[in-house]
């Protein structure tokens, strides 16, 4: 098992390493020096000939360099991206996690916090810093810093904050990883998935916003309460924009393939004595609920992402409800994201699902990418 190196500053590696790693008296190996992760590290040049444990212990035979196949990068340590992190090493998704964040003290405390949990991941193989050199050559990289809503706060309203933030952000990613996927996270995340696009010049495929994944697991796990039956067995999805104006697909909900709508006809609507839409009222509620609580939301987030983490780098070729650009479906004419669902594997997203909407769903699809454009339009990229 390979250690982790702790929090790096890739172009001064040599000395953050030897200060956190190597024993006094020891001078870091060539390939350490040029940042390799220490436990590949080969053999270590004696300063002086004293043995020490290390060199008693260990019989060195090869000095193997570290290939990163599936490097992940988190870009921004806060709730959210934390709660990403965690979900992904539990699954083991990554050969080696990168965390960069403006914030120093944040980034070393959480990188240290982490490495300290190692003896109980698969994957112990962390590396941090403010200098993006450390993303360098990640499979997938997910951004996740930035404003978050104060309680009572649309998600809409962060726009010109994240948008800032993001022309940093982006320039640096594509610098050390221009083949990487991107994975947009912060808010609005469907606007902030458009500025990535445009920002990174990256193709469709390769920028995916988390969009409505969040909102299809909530729908997922309320109609289970109603049901009792687990969230995986309750199919259904939430399309459109990730928040406020989001569209759920009542025509789609089934168990075992069983229609809801074949149950109850008016399902979702006005009509319906049982009153299903309150279900997608608490969806569209949760968020609200949640921050006015805990002050943010971040687990729900981070083990969704880790769920879209695990179909791109491991080319599962799953459906998931992401957003991406929608022009040309559903009579939507701007370039906007919205969240269809998504076949997610090694290239990003390879196909969209054209699903059979109701004109009326397809109305409130149509409301939504105005509202998104009309914000849009405004920016200065
Ligand atoms: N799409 C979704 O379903 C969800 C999106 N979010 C969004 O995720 C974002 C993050 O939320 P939290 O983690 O709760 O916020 P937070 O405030 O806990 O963390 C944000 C982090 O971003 C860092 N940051 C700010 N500017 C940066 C820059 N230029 N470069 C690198 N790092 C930078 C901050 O230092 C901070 O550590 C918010 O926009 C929030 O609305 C949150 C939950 C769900
Ligand atoms: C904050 C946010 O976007 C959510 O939890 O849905």
């Amino acid at each position: 098992m390979s250690w982790a190196v702790g929090v790096l500053r890739p172009s001064r590696r040599v000395s953050a390493v030897r200060a956190n790693f190597l024993s006094p008296g020891m001078a870091p190996s060539p390939r350490q020096a040029a940042g390799s992760p220490l436990g590949r590290a080969g053999p270590i040049t004696p300063v002086s000939k004293m043995a020490t444990v290390r060199s008693e212990l260990l019989k060195n035979l090869a000095s193997e360099e570290a290939v990163h196949r599936s490097k992940v990068s988190i870009v921004g340590t806060g709730a959210v991206g934390m709660a990403c992190a965690v979900s992904i090493l539990l699954k083991g998704l990554s050969d080696e996690l990168a965390l960069v964040d403006l914030d120093e003290g944040r980034l070393r405390g959480e990188t240290m916090d982490l490495l300290h949990g190692s003896p109980f991941l698969k994957m112990p193989h962390v590396v941090s810093s403010k200098d993006y050199l450390v993303t360098a050559n990640s499979s997938l990289v997910i951004i996740t810093a930035g404003a978050r809503q104060e309680p009572g706060e649309s998600r809409l309203n962060l726009v010109q904050r994240n948008v800032s933030i993001f022309k940093l952000i982006i320039s640096n990613v594509i610098q050390y990883s221009p083949r990487c996927k991107l994975i947009v996270v912060s808010n609005p995340v469907d606007i902030l998935s458009y500025v990535a696009w445009k920002l990174s010049a990256f193709p469709q495929s390769r920028v995916i916003g988390s969009g409505c994944n969040l909102d299809t697991a909530r729908f997922r796990f309320l109609i289970g309460q109603r049901l009792g039956i687990h969230p995986e067995s309750c199919h259904g999805w939430i399309l459109g924009e990730h928040g406020d104006s989001s569209v759920p697909v009542w025509s789609g909900v089934n168990i075992a393939g069983v229609s809801l709508k074949d149950l109850n006809r008016d399902i979702g609507t006005d009509k319906d004595p049982e009153q299903w839409e309150s279900v997608h009222k608490d969806v569209i509620a949760s968020a609200y609920k949640i921050i006015k609580m805990k002050g943010y939301t971040s687990w729900a987030i981070g083990l969704s992402v880790a769920d879209l983490s695990e179909s791109v780098l491991k080319d599962l070729r799953r459906v998931h409800p992401v957003s991406t650009v929608i022009k040309g479906l559903y009579g939507i004419n701007e370039e906007v994201f919205l969240s269809v669902p998504c076949v997610l594997g090694e290239s990003g997203i390879t196909d969209l699902i054209r699903v059979k909407l109701t004109p009326e769903e397809e109305a409130r699809l149509k409301k939504s990418a105005e509202t998104l454009w009309e914000i849009q339009k405004e920016l200065q990229l």
